[in-house]
């Protein structure tokens, strides 16, 4: 099986990834967790090139090129051997990023997102859970956990807000795939939302 967690930055898509891989695994089921961008070597190198520093480095589309090259490399070396072994893969983010970041926010480029996908990815998550935590409070965790923000999370709160319209308005695009998790509250009660999903 394969399952993604997506939501806007700083959403607790990362800790609920990590919790419920550790559940499954408690339940002897074995699991792959990764993430995107990266995921693989390759993948990963082109991670820095997209999220390290600040400022408009690529053109919306060549920025889309760099993702979806990183997602074939990570879907041909990581998720597809994975789940050939039978593993369940968890992915920190997955191609919905794309759909919504590239796609409704960044640029008005989603019919170039799907044609993309489908030549260069195909694969498709079975679940997705969209993490959706209100901007404001994201940010705040964000400034307690500390650190430096990467080029997407320093385009502000009103990116983030446009972000997380785009995120619900694919959740009604894709509802048999598409789960809303509420992301407010303690990180125990997010984890029990995810887990009332799953059987
Ligand atoms: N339910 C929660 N309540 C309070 N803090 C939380 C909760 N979930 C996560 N956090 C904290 O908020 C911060 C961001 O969480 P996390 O890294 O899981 O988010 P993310 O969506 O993966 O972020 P990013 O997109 O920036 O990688 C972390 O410091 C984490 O410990
Ligand atoms: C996969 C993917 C990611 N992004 C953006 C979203 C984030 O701001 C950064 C890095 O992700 P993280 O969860 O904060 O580690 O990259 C994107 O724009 N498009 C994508 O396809």
């Amino acid at each position: 099986m394969f399952i993604s967690f997506e939501g806007i930055d700083g959403s607790g898509k990362s800790t609920q990834a990590k919790r419920l891989a550790e559940t499954l695994r408690n339940r002897g089921i074995a699991v792959s967790l990764t993430r995107e961008p990266g995921g693989s070597e390759g993948a990963e190198q082109i991670r820095k090139l997209l999220v390290e520093g600040k400022g408009e480095r690529w053109s919306p589309e060549t920025e889309l090129l760099l993702f979806t090259a990183a997602r074939r490399d990570h879907v041909e070396r990581l998720i597809t051997p994975a789940l050939e072994r039978n593993e369940t893969v968890i992915s920190d983010r997955f191609a919905d990023s794309s759909r919504v970041y590239q796609g409704l926010v960044r640029a008005e480029n989603r019919q170039l997102v799907e044609e993309l996908h489908r030549l260069m990815i195909v694969v498709e998550p079975d679940l997705t859970f969209i993490i959706d935590t209100d901007p404001s409070v994201a940010r705040n965790r964000g400034v307690i956990r500390g650190g430096t923000e990467d080029r997407f999370e320093s385009l502000g709160l009103g990116f983030q807000l446009r972000l997380r319209e785009g995120f619900l308005a694919l959740a009604a695009e894709f509802p048999l795939r598409i789960r809303i998790i509420d992301g407010s509250g303690s990180e125990d009660e997010v984890a029990a939302r995810v887990l009332s999903h799953l059987p």
